[in-house]
């Protein structure tokens, strides 16, 4: 079984954190987790992570250490790491907006590097994962691979798109999250609890989205199966298009790929 650091156990750190064990590919105790204070690990620490406040003695004996910080922590934390980290240990870095050549710059040439963008998800196995390296693909990117895939689904993408796949991705979660309140809010409008809106609209994009995983099938086909002749399905759905909804999506994710870009020097 391999060591796993993670430097920065904030949402994503920790999500992949819990992730991974309930996978039943790495026990708690497997696992190191740092943040700046101890104290802010009592969480971690009480269901039997290893908790560490300092990142180069968390990250020494690790087969893998993940790069969990943000973007514009990032140059001082490799800084700390440079003196340990060696050749034969996997670097994942799954901030968004950094290069695996800035990492390279600073933590040597020499390093193994390797990003991925997770999502939230992950922390119940349902993660949608892209991995890039811009070394060859090798034994190491076949590791991180093996890793996510314990924890959702991995696309390999060529490292000029990981912004694109942080805004479709990583942020794409919230997107669909907030459809789904919003449908929820729909819901009580036209007489539901809360309660029961929400459990209605989470079942019906759960029911959406598994339609388009296990049959394959384009989402306009499924939905023209929908949208009865002269029915409501077509008046709301157009209604929706006229008040900009495909659009307004496609223009959020665009944004989010272009703020993603520039984060590390932000
Ligand atoms: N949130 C998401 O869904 C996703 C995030 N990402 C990327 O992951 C990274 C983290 O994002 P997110 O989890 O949202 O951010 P958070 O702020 O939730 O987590 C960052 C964590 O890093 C810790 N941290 C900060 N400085 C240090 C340090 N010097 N040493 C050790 N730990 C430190 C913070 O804790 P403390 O302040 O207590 O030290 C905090 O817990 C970002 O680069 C983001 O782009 C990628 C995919 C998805
Ligand atoms: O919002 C952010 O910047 C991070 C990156 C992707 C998801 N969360």
């Amino acid at each position: 079984m391999s060591k796993i650091t993670i430097i920065g156990s904030g949402n994503i750190g920790f999500s992949l954190a819990k992730g991974l064990v309930t996978s039943g590919q790495f026990k708690p105790d497997d696992i190191t987790l740092t943040r700046r204070s101890i104290a802010a690990l009592k969480e971690e620490a009480g269901l039997g992570f290893r908790v560490s406040d300092n990142n180069p003695e968390a990250s020494s004996d690790a087969d893998i250490i993940v790069l969990a910080i943000l973007p514009q922590q990032l140059k001082k934390v490799m800084e700390e790491l440079k003196p340990v980290v060696q050749p034969t240990q996997v670097i994942v870095s799954v901030v968004s907006g950094v290069s695996c050549a800035d990492v390279k710059a600073i933590l040597g040439q020499d390093k193994i590097v390797v990003r991925a963008m997770p999502n939230t998800a992950i922390a119940i196995g349902q993660s949608m994962t892209c991995i890039a390296s811009d070394d060859a693909p090798g034994e190491k990117v076949a590791v991180v691979e093996r890793l996510f895939e314990a924890v959702g689904s991995v696309v390999i993408i060529q490292e000029d798109l990981m912004t694109s796949a942080t805004a479709l991705c990583a942020c794409g979660i919230a997107f669909f999250l907030r459809a789904i309140r919003a449908a929820s809010q729909g819901g009580v409008e036209i007489g539901f609890h809360a309660h029961d809106a929400l459990k209605m609209a989470v079942q019906t994009a759960k029911g959406a989205a598994d339609l388009l995983l296990q049959t394959q099938n384009h989402p306009e086909g499924e939905i023209d199966k929908v949208t009865s002749p002269k029915g409501c399905t077509i008046a709301g759905l157009n209604e929706m298009e006229h008040y900009g909804f495909s659009s307004a999506f496609i223009k959020g994710i665009k944004l989010s790929a272009k703020k993603a870009g520039g984060l590390y020097n932000d």
